[in-house]
């Protein structure tokens, strides 16, 4: 498996994910996104912050099409959103590595086949993921969990073969969406340390978190929302700078 990829770890600087001036408003609603305008770049480990109903998950949505923009342009992997057919959404998703805050895996599968699942979809070759998925649990420290069903599992546990499913198939995106937000402290850093790791491979990692302590910890960039607007984009920034 090339995890290296080090096409994309020479281009580190090309931007991935664009919001130009992007509004989202909900039926009946005041914007839950009000034009907000920023860039993340190849190789990047942003933090996405701001109180509950600022609009975090609603940018996740917009960066995965599960809704669309009521104004503005978005762009993807070089790819404008907005104007993407219908037909190649999927195949669009499948090149994002996402993990959420409840781990969302198989639960009558086990910790091998709910990672081996996401290839499978795509029709990996057999033997590529017989070599494949058992590197990713490796990575993640899951090796000896193979054959465990998810109920078997701690959290934590649970969180790291969602980031080995999210990840095998070596997406250039992986948003995280409160992924410590069911695990404790101890857990909590394992995965954002996993984070950290993946992010250090070349992969662009986008975290949306309300966990105060881990953001003010890494001194990454983060990105404040509020009520909608983007109130502050900071390298080396800090939950405390939020509200
Ligand atoms: N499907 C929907 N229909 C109508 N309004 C919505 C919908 N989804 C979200 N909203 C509204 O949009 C605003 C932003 O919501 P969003 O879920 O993006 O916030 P958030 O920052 O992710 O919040 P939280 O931290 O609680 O998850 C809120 O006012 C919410 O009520």
């Amino acid at each position: 498996m090339n995890y290296n990829r080090n096409k994309e770890i020479e281009e580190a600087d090309a931007p991935v994910i664009v919001f130009e001036r992007v509004s989202k408003t909900y039926q009946k609603g005041t914007p839950a996104i009000n034009n907000i305008s920023f860039q993340i770049r190849k190789g990047e480990f942003v933090f996405i912050v701001g109180s509950s109903g600022s609009g975090k998950s609603t940018l996740i949505k917009l960066i995965l099409k599960e809704i669309e923009p009521t104004n503005g342009k978005i762009y993807v992997n070089f790819k404008d959103l907005t104007r993407m057919r219908h037909r190649q959404v999927a195949k669009y998703r499948r090149g994002i590595g996402v993990v959420f805050q409840n781990f969302r895996l198989l639960k009558d599968r086990n910790v091998y086949e709910n990672v081996a699942f996401a290839q499978r979809v795509i029709e990996v070759p057999g033997s590529t993921i017989r070599r494949q998925v058992p590197f990713m649990l490796s990575l993640m420290g899951l090796l000896d969990k193979q054959k465990s069903l998810p109920t078997e599992l701690s959290g934590g546990e649970q969180q790291r073969v969602a980031l080995a499913r999210a990840l095998v198939n070596n997406p250039v995106i992986l948003l995280a969406d409160e992924p410590t937000g069911n695990l404790d402290p101890k857990n909590s850093w394992e995965i954002m340390k996993l984070l950290e790791d993946i992010n250090k491979r070349g992969t662009t990692v986008v975290v949306v978190t309300h966990n105060k302590e881990i953001v003010d910890k890494m001194q990454k960039r983060v990105i404040t929302m509020n009520k909608g607007i983007l109130i502050s984009d900071e390298q080396r920034g800090g939950y405390s700078h939020a509200y």
